[in-house]
């Protein structure tokens, strides 16, 4: 259930920067990828197609591979998809002057250089793009950036890599979240919009992907590595809440959610068939009153969270920081960001792709310490020590948002925090002297949070 762990036990090995593995040789200083890091940018988006098409040409020395003996030929994965292994590039070029494909997506590991030379993607007729790819590191940010990439491909798109592994791989992790409208994915261990990965692995060996026995459990990992995360919003108080869902077992949590938007919060899982785990709550709420005691009287099976500092609180399960709440093979682990109250927790996610950092940390802001024991030095020593030592890229889900923004970065807060980025005592000073009006239901919420939002009769 919960697991205790110490945060540094983490050593998860990933580039602060996440696009360096797609994006060509040389990796360019930090500030300068950040426009590609607000969204989820595809390969084939014109500038970084420009960038391939026009790419040098090959250094003096690259040798030109004539064939390939007993070279691989195109395997269709759908309409769309052909995979492609080891070919030289004079053969790769014969299958696009087929003229059966609209675009090339190359695929190469980390451990190895491209195994077509750098000229390629410019000699090629239709748009090609390579990507760097570690089919045992697939991150969330990874599969994303395939994932519209793909989608993105002109098609149809031949996917090309060494040994047809990589390129299987990727291919059905598009598989497996686009499922295709002759799979059969109606049955109820399927995702609405999914599928499940034993349907997965049935459409695929049906349609004989080759990496199938070999490589099962290579793919198994990739798609279960994929995460299934949608925020929510409650217009009123401006709270976002996150439901987070493991696609392979369709086990969730779901964060911060709002008593008001109870019926909301559980069609979504309904209908996605989730099987919610935990409901967490990153705070003791001053502003709205939390859904994780009400949906208990709703939903058998899961347990409400809050931190185990509120001493006199009451939920199902009281953590500490550096535990790990699981959902499926995945887990948020629990770090302790007092200051804006002294019970607050972010959740950061396994790989250090995303964290929840309720109001301890807000989109170039931060939560109010002016009660509920806050404490302006603990909350900039919080947010320093917990959030921004999370890498570059680690994607920032605040628990309000009063300007309409969604989402941030590490890398973004420590540059254009209008808080954050002060001295320690610019901060303490600014904090102590902010004079804002108190939150409105504050003599409700905060009785009704401390036991999970269930009021007094
Ligand atoms: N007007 C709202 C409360 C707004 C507010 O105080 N928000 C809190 C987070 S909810 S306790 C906060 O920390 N804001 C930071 C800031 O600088 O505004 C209401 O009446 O509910």
């Amino acid at each position: 259930m919960v697991n205790r762990s110490p945060t540094s036990s983490f050593s998860l090995g990933l580039s602060p920067f996440p696009f360096s593995p797609l994006l060509a040789p040389q990796k360019p200083p930090p500030h300068k990828r950040l426009p590609a890091e607000a969204g989820c940018p595809s390969l084939f988006s014109s500038s970084l197609q420009q960038a391939h098409r026009m790419s040098p040409p090959p250094p003096e020395g690259e040798k030109e591979v004539e064939s390939i003996p007993g070279a691989d030929v195109p395997i269709e994965v759908t309409k769309d998809f052909d995979i492609l292994g080891q070919v030289s590039s004079k053969e790769l070029l014969h299958w696009v002057e087929n003229g059966k494909y609209r675009s090339v997506i190359n695929l190469c590991g980390p451990e190895e250089e491209c195994s077509l030379p750098c000229s390629f993607p410019a000699k090629c007729k239709v748009p090609c793009v390579r990507a760097q790819v570690d089919h045992q590191k697939l991150s969330f940010g990874l599969a994303m950036r395939l994932l519209a990439t793909l989608e993105s491909a002109p098609l149809p798109a031949l996917i090309q890599c060494h040994s047809n592994y990589r390129a299987s791989a990727v291919a059905m992790l598009y598989i497996a979240t686009h499922p295709p409208a002759d799979s059969d994915i109606s049955g109820p261990g399927s995702l609405k919009g999914w599928m499940s990965m034993d349907d997965a692995m049935k459409w695929a060996k049906e349609h004989k992907l080759p990496f199938l026995e070999p490589d099962k459990e290579h793919l198994v990992q990739w798609v279960k590595n994929f995460l299934a995360a949608r925020s929510l919003f409650d217009r009123e108080s401006c709270t976002y809440s996150y439901v987070l869902a493991d696609p392979t077992t369709r086990e969730a949590i779901i964060i911060d959610p709002v008593l008001e938007m109870l019926d909301r919060d559980l069609e979504l899982l309904n209908e996605h068939g989730l099987i919610l785990k935990y409901a967490l709550n990153t705070h003791v709420h001053a502003d709205h009153v939390t859904s994780t005691g009400k949906m208990k009287t709703r939903l058998d099976g899961f347990k409400s969270v809050l931190s185990g500092t509120y001493k006199t609180a009451i939920s199902d399960v009281k953590v500490q920081h550096g535990d790990s709440l699981y959902f499926g093979d995945r887990f948020v682990e629990c770090r302790a960001t007092p200051g804006h109250t002294d019970g607050c927790l972010t959740y950061v996610l396994d790989d250090h792709s995303m964290a929840f950092t309720g109001d301890a940390l807000l989109i170039r802001g931060c939560g109010r310490t002016d009660f509920q024991s806050g404490d302006a030095a603990l909350l900039y020593k919080s947010v320093w020590e917990q959030i921004f030592s999370l890498p570059q890229c680690c994607k920032l889900y605040p628990g309000h948002d009063y300007k309409g923004r969604q989402v941030s970065s590490v890398w973004e807060e420590i540059r254009f925090n209008t808080r954050l980025t002060k001295t320690k005592d610019e901060f303490i000073h600014l904090m102590n002297t902010l004079g804002l009006p108190k939150p409105a239901k504050i003599d409700i919420a905060v009785p009704a949070n401390l036991k999970c939002g269930i009021q007094d009769e």
